[in-house]
């Protein structure tokens, strides 16, 4: 797979966004970094009240007041990652929606993801709903010098929350949520799901196989165009993940080729033809840091040199420094 486009610090301005004022007043300091639309699901649960009732509190977290969610930092790290390579890529298939497991490779190249930003601070972990994607996040957790625990969060329904809801301060301190979204999922790949890329471009021709693989407006057949993929997965970052940075918190999304190179193409303001060279290999990790409502990119493992692959900031380095001290 071609290796991620060559990179530079983005200067641009992103878009000014501010997360609504009412979804991050609303809800109480958690020692456990929920993300704000778990802290509204479960930390409130306002019935329909009239002037004479009062607010039905969700009993599992009680939170002891409501005060406004304090902003942690005013950067944030944001690192994405593609998968580590699947069974399908293995066998160069169409993927898309398809759930398919790692081979042993991809989860090697996941641990490798792990030790490349092991001392880059995370705390909220964002996937897609296929388990490719999963697994990275998970396996790459492992190598994290945090040592904290990723535990998926559940609000499928009432009782998928209440059942998966952990009681201990001290553990959940030690804990990272992961929240599994379907609009990070991989582009639907259509009928070309399950085919074979080079058979494919043997019988449609090889320039139409890549219109269908890396333009911006064209979907393969009965798929998504990355247009369509990059209105909910653009979508979903914009209202679930920015809010969080914006707020502080420092988060990792392990997620898909196409679904990636759509948020990219949102964070670096790559234009529909820029887009169409930009690819994003198995398991390297890039990172973000978001200050001031601007995403700049600090690097990826195929930078020029090793050392100067991430270009850490003043908070980043201290945040290494703390943990470099804790461990001595
Ligand atoms: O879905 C797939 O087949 C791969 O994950 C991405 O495929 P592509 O590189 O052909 O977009």
């Amino acid at each position: 797979m071609a290796t991620v486009v060559s990179h530079h610090l983005i200067s641009s301005i992103a878009s000014p966004h501010s997360p609504s004022n009412s979804k991050a007043s609303l809800f109480p300091k958690e020692p456990f970094n929920l993300p704000i639309k778990f802290r509204q699901n479960r930390c409130f649960k306002i019935e329909a009240t009239t002037a004479s009732q009062t607010p039905v509190l969700d009993p599992l977290l009680s939170p002891s007041k409501t005060t406004p969610h304090k902003k942690k930092s005013n950067e944030a790290s944001l690192i994405l990652i593609r998968h580590g390579e699947s069974l399908w890529n293995e066998k160069n298939l169409f993927t898309g929606c398809v759930d398919v497991p790692l081979t042993e490779k991809g989860v090697a190249e996941a641990i490798q993801a792990g030790k490349r930003i092991s001392t880059i601070p995370v705390d909220l972990i964002f996937t897609s709903s296929l388990i490719r994607a999963q697994m990275t996040a998970m396996l790459a957790m492992t190598q994290h010098r945090c040592k904290k625990v990723p535990i998926i969060l559940h609000d499928e329904s009432e009782k998928a929350q209440t059942w998966s809801h952990v009681f201990s301060e001290e553990t959940r301190k030690q804990s990272i949520p992961v929240v599994a979204a379907w609009q990070l999922n991989e582009r639907m790949y259509g009928e070309l799901q399950g085919l074979n890329k080079e058979e494919t471009a043997e019988r449609y021709g090889t320039q139409q196989v890549h219109e269908w693989r890396r333009s911006y407006h064209i979907p393969p057949p009965k798929g998504e165009s990355l247009e369509m993929c990059a209105e909910r997965a653009v979508a979903y970052f914009e209202d679930n993940i920015q809010p969080e940075l914006a707020l502080g918190n420092n988060v990792l999304i392990a997620a898909h080729g196409n679904s990636l190179r759509s948020i990219i193409m949102y964070l670096d303001k790559l234009t529909s033809q820029e887009v169409t060279s930009l690819e994003l290999s198995t398991g390297l990790p890039l990172l973000y840091i978001f200050k001031d409502r601007k995403f700049m990119r600090r690097g990826s493992p195929v930078g020029p040199t090793e050392a100067g692959v991430y270009a850490y900031t003043k908070r980043l380095a201290q945040y290494r420094q703390k943990l470099d001290e804790s461990l001595n």
